[in-house]
């Protein structure tokens, strides 16, 4: 079974006609996205807010009609992936490099649901190294600040040349060990200049649908 698959297909079912949806990043929420582009196809109608160029470019694709962030207020609900959560509801993010997107849209949804399979639901955050978006200017700088805080930063690099986001901005990838005060992690490095955003999600998920390779879905509210 492919637990993905089913958990992106499984949140689809939290949106309603008429919603404004702000579309994730990933290839779980990928599922999720394929899954709206039928319904629109059918009968739904929906406005997505997507969080990066590739979402944007597969909900053009499908059908979906988009929405400027600028243009609203609110997003009813965002569906997105994650790269761990923990029962708190706090997540890493930012494994593709969408996260500074991913946060601001997730940041004026009403509702935030987060689909993953069941490796990436852990008790402590950290195993996975988290994503820091830094400027380029600069930036040896501030991942020396940043390796202050108790993480040996790696400037992410694809295809041998630095990864740039869709911001055109640099990735440090951060091994922090175990995350115990996410909301104090967040804050210290948001407060370095240089530092654009960080992985760490804190108070921004209430909905987590995990797909399990067995085939059963598991829905846990906060
Ligand atoms: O930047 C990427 C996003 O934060 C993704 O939502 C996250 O990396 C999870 O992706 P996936 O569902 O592909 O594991």
């Amino acid at each position: 079974m492919n637990a993905k698959k089913l958990a992106g297909e499984k949140a689809v079912e939290f949106i309603k006609d008429g919603m404004i949806v702000g579309l994730g990043t990933g290839s779980t929420v990928h599922w999720s996205i394929l899954k709206l582009g039928e319904l629109v196809k059918q009968s739904l109608t929906i406005k997505g807010v997507p969080t990066s160029k590739q979402t944007e470019q597969l909900a053009k694709e499908l059908g979906i009609p988009l929405v400027n962030m600028s243009s609203i207020e609110q997003i009813d609900i965002t569906i997105d992936g994650a790269d761990e959560a923990n029962p708190e509801f706090e997540l890493i993010k930012g494994g593709g490099g969408a996260l500074l997107r991913e946060k601001m849209v997730a940041s004026i949804s009403k509702r935030m649901i987060v689909v993953m399979d069941e490796t990436k639901y852990v008790a402590h955050l950290g195993k996975f190294p988290l994503p820091v978006e830094i400027t380029q200017f600069g930036w040896e700088m501030t991942s020396k600040q940043v390796s202050t805080l108790g993480c040996e930063p790696k400037l992410r690099v694809e295809n041998n040349l630095s990864f740039i986001t869709d911001n055109g901005n640099y990735i440090l990838d951060c091994h922090f060990g175990e995350i115990l005060d996410a909301k104090r992690l967040n804050e210290e490095l948001n407060m370095i200049p240089g530092v654009v955003e960080n992985g760490l999600f804190v108070n921004i998920a209430d909905t987590m649908v995990i797909g399990n390779s067995d085939g059963h879905v598991e829905i846990i509210h906060k």
